[in-house]
């Protein structure tokens, strides 16, 4: 069953991603020609098992994959104007869209800040990589960035090392930074997974709030189905590099249609013990 949400516009559309990897006269095809739309304002949870796609299709719409990997098919982004195909951008071109029409969060944010660096500061170097304005102006909108992903005494914080913040704060830092630009699409890859479930619930929270309060669509993976049924718009189940079901997520949860997906839910509680 594919259900698509009517009131929203697309702002990323996928038709036919196709990703293998030769390596030593081997060819493992992690996607087998995957579609999907995600539209403005929603969540959207690509869930599946390991080794099933999920991070490949990330790094697909931000054109990093390795060199050898081959790549076909068509990824569309709707902002500001229509860009036909991202997979067929210059380096140079896709540089402008990264971290600023398109961001991604990973799952362990130590991985992606730099030790040596205030966290402020980080945020800062994203505003103006994408931005003509001068360091006051954009400290001020990484501040702005920092209250809306909820970081307390943003004053204090703005001017402290990753070391000195704990998971949790460290992950909203990347999250301020995701937003900062105020991309059209966040890219969420397993954000939860590294923090605690009081932590891992108030990040949730703060994705949830963005969509309400922003125009921010995420699209967040996970093998988590509590994750899902917390947050999800609509959900994607990929298996073996296929997208094998598509719907919003009580229909998902309700009535499975696909084997894989009825074996997904049943390992785990039932929705009215997980919402
Ligand atoms: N850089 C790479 N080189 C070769 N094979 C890769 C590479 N990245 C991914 N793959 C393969 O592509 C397939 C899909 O991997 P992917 O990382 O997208 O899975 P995933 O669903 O994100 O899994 P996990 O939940 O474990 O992160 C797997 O078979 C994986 O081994």
């Amino acid at each position: 069953m594919i259900e698509k949400k009517k009131d929203g516009s697309t702002v990323l559309s996928v038709k036919d991603l196709r990703v293998s990897f030769n390596i030593e006269n081997q060819t493992v095809e992690a996607l087998k020609g995957i579609s999907f739309d995600i539209y403005r304002k929603e969540i959207v949870a690509l869930v599946g098992e390991s080794g099933s796609g999920k991070s490949v299709t990330c790094y697909s719409i931000l054109k990093l994959l390795p060199v050898y990997a081959s790549v076909s098919g068509q990824i569309t982004l709707w902002h500001p104007e229509k860009i036909e195909n991202l997979l067929s951008l210059p380096e140079q071109s896709i540089r402008k869209i990264r971290g600023r029409h398109i961001s991604m969060i990973f799952q362990e944010p130590s991985a992606v800040l730099d030790p040596l660096m205030r966290v402020g500061d980080q945020i800062v170097e994203t505003v103006m990589a994408h931005r003509k304005v001068s360091y006051s102006e954009a400290k001020k909108i990484a501040m702005e960035a920092m209250e809306k992903a909820r970081i307390p005494e943003v004053e204090r914080r703005f001017y402290q090392y990753p070391h000195e913040l704990s998971g949790g704060l460290k992950q909203r830092v990347v999250i301020a930074s995701g937003i900062v630009n105020n991309p059209i699409i966040l890219l969420a890859d397993e954000p939860t997974t590294a923090l605690d479930v009081t932590v891992s619930a108030q990040i949730l929270k703060l994705f949830k709030s963005l969509r309400d309060n922003t125009d921010v669509s995420i699209l967040l993976i996970t093998h988590d189905l509590g994750v899902v049924a917390e947050i999800a718009d609509r959900v994607l189940v990929i298996y073996r590099g296929e997208i094998v079901e598509e719907g919003d997520v009580f229909s998902i949860f309700d009535s499975p249609e696909h084997p894989y997906t009825k074996k997904l839910l049943s390992s785990r509680p039932v929705l009215k013990d997980v919402i």
